[in-house]
């Protein structure tokens, strides 16, 4: 480890004491699937709105237990949608939803019911207060807090929202972000036959992929050669489409060409530390430009770009959007695993399930940071920390989703 690479944990610290607090805005229901709630949601109504019948049945009353055998005349009939009625003594044929009608207290099911004339039925069974009745408010009372802030918004959501007739909620902005892949060896038209030493831009497409998933919005998308003043340019034109935030891959290395950091230096930015101890991502830069946009200048080897962006710019998201920080799950090796210590190790895994249903977690083949391949088999990251070097199977480590908002797996909470 070179001396100044910093620990993952003052790095992060880092990282999230200089990213803002969410702008709020309002966002119509039927389009807020995967924002952030700024402020909680309290109901301005009853659910049910109305006392209304579990079951097909009749509705009836009494004092108390209404025994098997009575005779009642039918007065009328309730279905769904029908509005308010007044009953007496008698009872009414009801349906399933059906607004109890005014003065009845219980229903029993048609099939405990025997009919005897057009308007006559008997009961075959006692019908007990409240029998087979869904009461105004039983699910949520007028005044109650129903979601919190911090909630991502999920259609299970979308379905209360709905029933209590929320037109609008107040959720996180989304930070926009601008994406600046460098190299001039990269081609970005899949049409294009390479020519010797070209590579395709990969990091690009993954970082214009995955941001949108981890909630933000992308505003710019570039390439640029491995030229300063290019690199200059383009990150102009990300400040004018109102980047918050500018993730760039690549040249922020030790090489010749590796520009990065000095032209950040002649746009006035700040760096906030250069290098951490984790592989792979090493070289990662992260700094503040004038007018307080920040940049993640993720090294350009295709995992580090991946690292980069949930590790490090993911976390910086969840401060945007409101969210607490992550805290991952501990789940079994299935297999010994042995690092170098002193560096924090971020490794494409696949959390897998046995016969019983038990997950474990497999650090997969393939870890060094240029192969993809291993990537799109991996569900999740497994972290093993700077001061750790041999692992049993067995042993305990930190799992992450393959993205913050990735709502497949347990929370802590269990939800
Ligand atoms: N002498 C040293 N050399 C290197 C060191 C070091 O400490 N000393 N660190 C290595 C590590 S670790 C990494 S990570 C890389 C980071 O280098 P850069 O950020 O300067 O990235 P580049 O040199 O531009 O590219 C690295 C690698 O990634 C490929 N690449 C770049 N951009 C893309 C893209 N958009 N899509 C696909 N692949 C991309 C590029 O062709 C290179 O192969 O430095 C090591 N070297
Ligand atoms: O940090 Mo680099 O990504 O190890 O190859």
């Amino acid at each position: 480890m070179s001396q100044d690479a910093l620990a993952y944990e003052e790095a992060l610290r880092i990282v999230l004491g200089a990213s803002a607090k969410p702008d709020a805005e309002d966002c119509p229901v039927s389009a807020c699937l995967g924002r952030v709630l700024v402020a909680p949601v309290t109901s301005a109504v009853d659910l049910p709105p109305f006392d209304n019948s579990a079951m097909d049945g009749f509705a009836l009353r009494g004092d108390s237990v209404v025994p098997a055998g009575t005779e009642l005349l039918v007065e009328g009939e309730q279905a769904a949608g029908d509005g308010m009625a007044q009953a007496g003594n008698g009872a009414w044929e009801i349906m399933t939803g059906a607004r109890i009608p005014d003065g009845l207290d219980r229903v029993i099911a048609v099939e405990q019911t025997e009919r005897l004339a057009a308007s006559r039925v008997r009961l075959l069974a006692e019908v007990s207060p409240g029998q087979n009745v869904r009461t105004a408010g039983s699910d949520v009372a007028r005044g109650q807090n129903v979601l919190d802030a911090g909630t991502v918004l999920e259609p299970r959501h979308v379905m209360l929202l709905a029933a209590l007739g929320v037109a609008k909620v107040s959720v996180a902005a989304r930070p926009r972000v601008a994406v600046i892949s460098t190299g001039r060896e990269l081609v970005d038209d899949p049409e294009r036959a390479l020519e010797p030493g070209q590579i395709r831009n990969s990091n690009g497409p993954y970082l214009a992929a995955g941001l949108p998933l981890a909630g933000a919005e992308v505003v710019h998308v570039e390439t640029v050669g491995d030229n300063a003043d290019a690199f200059g340019s383009a990150m102009r034109r990300a400040m004018q489409a109102g980047a918050n935030i500018v993730v760039t891959s690549g040249a922020v290395s030790m090489g010749r060409y590796d520009f990065v950091p000095q032209a950040l230096e002649s746009l006035g930015a700040q760096t906030l530390f250069h290098r951490v101890a984790i592989r792979p991502g090493k070289p990662l830069l992260f700094g503040r430009l004038p007018g307080g946009v920040l940049l993640f200048g993720l090294p350009g080897n295709p995992i580090a770009v991946a690292v980069g962006l949930r590790f490090f710019v993911e976390p910086a998201l969840r401060v945007m959007l409101g969210l607490a920080q992550e805290k991952p799950r501990r789940v079994p090796l299935s297999k010994p695993y042995s690092k170098k210590p002193r560096l924090r190790f971020h490794l494409k895994s696949r959390l897998n399930m046995d016969g019983q249903g038990r997950l474990a977690v497999e650090v997969l083949e393939g870890q060094e940071s240029y192969r993809i391949r291993p990537l799109a088999d991996a569900n999740a990251w497994a972290v093993v920390p700077a001061d750790v070097d041999d692992l049993p199977a067995g042993a305990l480590v930190e799992v992450y989703g393959s993205g913050h908002l990735e709502f497949s797996l347990p929370s802590e909470s269990g939800l």
